[in-house]
């Protein structure tokens, strides 16, 4: 008689990057809950590491002030897609992340290389204990981060749908109108695009999904079928 020897699947590794405002948050949060997987959002990190050095009187426009604290927070992230957190020396960062502050001035300091390479190795160190596999999303995860993850998209979509989407965040909590949010957003592309290190790229290997037209349900949609085509393939 032969016994059946059940192994469990084999974690799926996920990329998805893109510029602010085309779904890359949720679009991760949802599909990590659809398969059961855990969830990274990068730029949360970035975020928090830009919160830390604007509350502790670090000169965030100067990269070697930025470079020479680079190692000091302790940057903790929750991967439950269902209620990811963060953390900077054990201060809840959810909330203050994503004041116009923090989110003028996180370019800057995710320039700085001191910064990537001590995040970039958080992130691979977080990848690696996944033990059902992760979604991390981000600017440079197909192409640095994570290059051998089984499936790369990089989500795209239209300047003004972007700028949209970001001003419906944005209303009652800061009045920026669309044309300022669309002129802050498209500044933080070019400097993200033009960093010298690490830069926002499409992977060669990606798989580039235009969101413009999509609704966030097709978008989740078509990203579960991508993942699951990739599990059935191996
Ligand atoms: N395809 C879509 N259609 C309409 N709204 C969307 C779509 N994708 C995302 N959104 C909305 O746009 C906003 C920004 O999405 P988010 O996932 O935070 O983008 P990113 O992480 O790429 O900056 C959110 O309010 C989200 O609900
Ligand atoms: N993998 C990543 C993720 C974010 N970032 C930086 O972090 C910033 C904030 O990322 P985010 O994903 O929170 O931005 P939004 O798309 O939510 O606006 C980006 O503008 C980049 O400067 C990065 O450099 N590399």
């Amino acid at each position: 008689m032969s016994a059946t020897v059940q192994t469990a699947p084999a974690p799926v590794i996920v990329a998805i990057d893109g510029p602010s405002g085309t779904g890359k948050s949720s679009t991760s949060k949802a599909v990590a809950a659809a398969l059961g997987l855990s969830y990274l959002d990068t730029g949360a990190q970035y975020r928090a590491m830009t919160w830390w050095m604007l509350s502790n009187g670090v000169e965030v426009n100067d990269p070697a002030a930025v470079a020479a604290a680079a190692g000091k927070p302790v940057i903790v992230s929750g991967t439950d897609p269902a209620a990811p957190t963060i953390t900077a020396d054990g201060a809840d960062a959810t909330g203050p992340i994503r004041t116009q502050e923090v989110t003028a001035a996180v370019s800057a300091v995710s320039a700085v290389p001191e910064v990537r390479a001590r995040i970039t190795e958080l992130q691979r160190s977080i990848a690696r204990e996944a033990h059902h596999g992760i979604v991390v999303e981000g600017r440079d995860i197909g192409t640095t981060v994570l290059p051998d993850a089984d499936l790369k998209v990089f989500l795209t979509a239209s300047p003004e749908v972007r700028a949209a989407r970001r001003s419906g965040e944005l209303k009652g909590k800061d009045a920026a109108d669309l044309s300022v949010t669309r002129e802050a957003l498209l500044r933080r592309d070019t400097a993200d695009s033009s960093r010298k290190t690490s830069p926002l790229k499409q992977a060669d290997d990606a798989v580039e999904v235009d969101t413009t037209e999509l609704t966030l349900e097709q978008v989740i949609e078509c990203v579960v079928t991508l993942v699951e085509e990739k599990q059935l393939a191996t």
